[in-house]
This record gives C-alpha cells, structure tokens and sequence, in this order.
C-alpha cells in the first residue's frame, strides 16, 4: 500500500486541502459540546435566556461551517481517489503493453483485467476512505481525550476499560477478515477466467451440448464468491453491534459514575453532557479508526496484486546501444536456435539452423506441435531464444530495438485477429498514414477487394468486435493485407492460408510473388500444395530440422516430407 502512495504525488494540493479542511472542521466540532456545557451550566443554571439563544446560535454557526468544511473534504477526497484510479489504470495498460508474452502467459489475461479494473477500485476506494477517516479520526480522537481528561480526570477512567475492550475486538475481526479479501481477490480472478472462456468459447459451448456444464462451471465459481462475501459481511456483521454494545455500556458507566460525582458535587450537569458527548466521538473516531485498519489490508492485497504487475520486468528489454544491420535486404538466419518455453522441462526447438534469402520463400512444414509457429514467433522477438542467435541481415535481433525490429516485419498471425472500427482501419492498423490507394492495392493483392466491396460501405464497413461478422478466410485474407499494406522487408506466415480453398490459396501466393518480390518470405503451412512451389522447404519434426530443400529434392530424399506428402496425396498434390 506505501508503494500506491507514490501514485498520489500529483495530488498534493488536494490532499493538502483535505487535511486542512478536516482539521479546521474538528475544531468546530469538538467546540460544540464546550458550548453546550456552557448553555447548561450557564445559561439554565441562571435562566439567562439571551446567553442560551447567542451561544445556541454560536453552535449553528460552528456546526454549518463543519458542514461545509466536510463538503470539501468529501470533494477533494474523490477528486483524489478518482484520479489515482485513472492514473493507476493507465500505469498498467501502459506497463502491460511493455509485456513479452512470457509475462502475459504467467499472470493470465482474466488476471490482468481484474487487476486493471476491480484492484484499482478496491485501492481507490480505500484511497477515498482513508482520506476522510484517516484524517477525521486521529484528530477526532486526540481532540476528545484532551477535552475529555480536561472536563472530568477521574471520569476518564472508564475509558481504561473501554478502549482495551474495543481494540481486542478490532484485533480478532482484523485477523479473520484480512485472509478472506485475498481469497476474495483470488475468486474474482476465477470468475472472470470462467466468464471469459465461456463467452468466447461460446460456440464449442454450444455445438458440445456444454452450456448446462458451463453453467454449472459458473454458479460454483460465483457461489463461491458469494459464500466468501457473505463471510466477510458476517464479521462486519458481528463487530457493529458488538462495537455498538461497547459504545451503551461506555455511555451507561459514564452516567453511573458521573451521576456519582455530581452527587458529590464534584462534576456539572453540563460537564457532565460534554463528557458524554466527548467520549462519544472518541469511540466513533476509534470505530472509523477500525473500518480503515480493517479495509487496508484489503486494499493492501489489492495494491500487491497491482505492484506484482507494475514490478514485473519485461523479460525482452532493448539493447542499451542499437546496433544496426550494415545492409537492409531482410535475410535471416537461424544459428544453432535452441529455445525452452518458461517452465517447460524440454526445450520446443533444439538447435534450428536455417537461412531465409530475400526474394525468396521459405516455407516450414511438419506435424502439429513440432515447433513452427514457435520458429515464426522468435523472429519478431516475442520469445528470447535459449541459446544460439537469429541475425538479420547479420546483425543479431537482440542487438536492435524491437520497434526497429518489428517495422520491417509483417506478421500474420495463425489465429486472425482483427479489431473493432472499419476495414479501412484495420488495414491501416499496418500502415497508420496509409491511403485509400494503398489499402485497395492490399486489398487486391490478398484476394479481399472483391468481398469488401460487396459489403455495403466498402472499405468503410464495420466489423464487428474482433470480426466476428466475417467468415474464416475473410478474416484471414484482411490480415494479410495488414501485413501486406505496411510493405515490409520480412513476412511472416503463419499458416495464414489454412482457411482458404485451394483456388484461392494458389491466386493469392501468385499474387503475393509479384507484389513481395522483393522481401523474404516465411511461409508455415500444412499443405504441402501451399508450399511446393517454395524455393525453400524446411521439415521440422519434434523441434529438430529433419531436412531443408526444394519440393523435388525433399520428395527424393526425405523420408518425413514423403510421409507428409503420402498422407496428402489424393491428386491435389503432384511433384
Ligand atoms: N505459450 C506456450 N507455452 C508453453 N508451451 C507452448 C506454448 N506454445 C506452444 N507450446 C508448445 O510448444 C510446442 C510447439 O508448438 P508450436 O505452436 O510452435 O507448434 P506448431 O508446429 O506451430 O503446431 P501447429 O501446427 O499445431 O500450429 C508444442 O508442444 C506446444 O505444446
């Protein structure tokens, strides 16, 4: 929590505010009960009426102002606890979107949504109570004792017995409370993975028959939050009236002992009230004292979860000196790559060695989970590699910055992934001051200008929250004119093919071939007819490179690509 602190540099002068306003209402307030003493022990004991109705109209005027200093402090208090909210949040946007995948891999997207989102509120909620009570309550309480030991020494004695009483019972409600907001922490994370999974998994859900199961999936994770909250709200439950009880019994020994000593003539009748009255707000400043010490470890599991991901150093950092390639064709070569995904036993990829020309294409092939689209994913530096280095154009990718890096990239991802807002944007996506002209060319080129111009605003239409308005290869096809439109030195391919038909596949690479004469292109596939034509054709099999070669040459002489293309071969495929 010390550590969210930092956060609230920016609102000093609000905070300043606060704890000027409270303190200045505090005085107010506690002069209240002086007065009133005065309007008992003065003004009735005299029947002076003019001196009850000036000092009367004395405590309006002191508890208006209190009124209005208390406004203030309520608004510059959400004024500050807002606006840590907004900061906080856009922190970890900004941090998370420094993140290797390593590090989104291990806290989990549902995870960093809770953070980002229900953490932040819990801490700021905090922020906001803090503000109030924290500043109200210590003075609140320093301000009563002393004018309470001031009014009645002797009388102050039952606090001795009252305050022990009370922090015993703020003690044992603390312990049991603070494991259970981590727990409800946790099972908030829960629920947000379920909820996520079943609602982008919502047509497997469906086309399994899974929705009962899913549901069943959700009501546990949710009654578990529940049962959770509803421990929490017994505590909370059991400690106001416990903490009321302390409060009666206080008052009641307060008037016992002090009926006493006004028999004894050693106390005033309205001594008597203010005492009453002091002690009073003493045990409501220790009660807010309580809330807080009892929220805080609350928030305190909440700014943990928030500073584990603020602390959380990108694994892929820049060099300290970027050194650039001496020539700019976009060759790459993989020198003996190994690479382990974090906590992985073995490594995916054992000692990959390969050269990608420019002008040329590349294609990798082999059997699922033998390493490609891993190969694919070392190049624009979304993993590090173990051992062994990846040169473009012989300068190693670790030795330039990764912006440098990923602009001569263009990546096509296996899984389409497109964003809400027009084509025209998710094609500029690629390219930010693209034209209209160059977005059509892209278009062409992908085999996607005759589809889009069906639609009814052209380039201009909508697509709906991740494209789910368009079909499989649609999707596909507008990510390759993505990539395509940013005109990059370097393509990467990641089976990006998969969901088109032979016909269109085969115009689409021939396309390509004119359009990307230049770049180097790296083609993963399936299909052996998608990559046939390759001038390179690299076999991977269990992360190991079983053969690099032409289509003929590997049809010749390599036993794994014969199998691939025997298990294909039903006439579409011919050498
Ligand atoms: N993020 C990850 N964390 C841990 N292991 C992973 C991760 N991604 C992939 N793997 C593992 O690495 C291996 C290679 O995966 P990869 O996706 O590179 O294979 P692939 O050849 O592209 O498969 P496919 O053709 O099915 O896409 C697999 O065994 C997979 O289980």
């Amino acid at each position: 929590m010390v550590e969210m602190m930092k956060y609230l540099k920016p609102y000093r002068k609000q905070l300043f505010l606060v704890l000027l306003f409270s303190l200045i209402a505090i005085l107010f307030e506690l002069y209240l009960p002086t007065l009133m003493a005065e309007i008992v022990d003065v003004g009735i004991v005299n029947s002076d009426v003019s001196f009850i109705l000036q000092t009367g109209g004395w405590m309006l005027v002191c508890s208006l102002v209190a009124i209005i200093l208390m406004v203030g402090v309520s608004y510059f208090a959400s004024k500050v606890s807002l606006g840590f909210g907004r900061d906080m949040r856009r922190h970890l946007f900004v941090h998370i979107e420094h993140f290797s995948l390593e590090e989104y891999e291990k806290f989990g997207s549902a995870s960093l949504i809770t953070r980002t989102t229900n953490d932040v509120k819990v801490v700021q909620d905090v922020i906001n109570m803090m503000q109030r009570m924290m500043t109200r309550a210590p003075l609140m309480l320093v301000g009563g004792v002393i004018l309470a030991v001031s009014r009645d020494r002797t009388l102050s004695l039952v606090f001795l017995v009252a305050l022990p009483i009370l922090a015993l019972v703020i003690f044992i409600v603390a312990r049991k409370a603070i494991p259970l907001f981590s727990a409800m922490q946790k099972k908030t994370d829960r629920l947000t993975l379920i909820l996520r999974e079943a609602l982008t998994g919502v047509r497997v859900v469906r086309a399994f028959n899974r929705v009962e199961h899913e549901r069943t999936r959700f009501n546990q994770a949710n009654e578990d939050f529940r049962d959770t909250g509803i421990k929490v709200g017994k505590l909370m439950a059991f400690m106001f009236p416990i903490m009321l009880i302390i409060m009666n019994f206080t008052n009641i020994a307060i008037v016992w002992f002090g009926a006493i000593r006004i028999d004894q003539g050693e106390m005033q009748v309205g001594n008597l009230l203010a005492f009453i009255q002091y002690a009073a707000m003493i045990l409501m400043s220790l009660i807010m004292l309580s809330m807080a010490f009892i929220m805080i470890p609350r928030a305190q599991v909440s700014a943990k979860r928030l500073s584990e991901v603020l602390q959380a150093k990108p694994m892929i950092t820049d060099p300290v000196q970027e050194m650039l390639p001496e020539h700019n064709h976009g060759r790459i070569e993989f020198k003996d790559v190994t690479f382990r995904y974090e906590g992985a036993e073995k490594p995916v990829l054992k000692k990959i060695s390969f050269t990608a020309m420019p002008g040329e294409t590349t294609a990798i092939i082999g059997s699922t989970g033998s390493g490609k689209t891993t190969v694919l994913q070392l190049i624009p530096r979304f993993y590090d590699v173990e051992s062994g280095e990846i040169l473009i154009d012989g300068q190693d990718i670790k030795n330039i910055k990764q912006s440098t890096l990923r602009s001569k990239i263009g990546y096509v991802p296996q899984k389409a992934s497109l964003f809400s807002g027009t084509i025209f944007e998710n094609i500029a996506f690629g390219k930010e001051d693209a034209t209209e002209e160059e977005i059509y060319t892209a278009l062409k080129t992908a085999q996607a200008f005759d589809f889009v111009e069906k639609r009814g605003k052209g380039i201009h239409s909508t697509l709906e929250q991740a494209g789910v308005n368009l079909s499989g290869g649609q999707k596909q096809r507008l990510s390759i004119a993505r990539s395509l439109v940013r005109k990059p030195q370097i393509y990467l391919f990641d089976d990006s093919f998969s969901a088109l038909d032979y016909k269109t596949d085969r115009i689409l690479r021939d396309a390509l071939k004119s359009e990307t004469a230049e770049a180097t292109l790296i083609i993963v596939a399936q299909r052996v007819n998608t990559v046939k034509d390759a001038e390179k054709i690299i076999v991977l099999n269990e992360g190991e490179v079983a053969g690099i070669g032409t289509h003929a040459e590997l049809l010749e002489n390599n036993k794994i690509y014969q199998e691939i293309v025997a298990s294909q071969q039903n006439g579409e495929v011919s050498a």
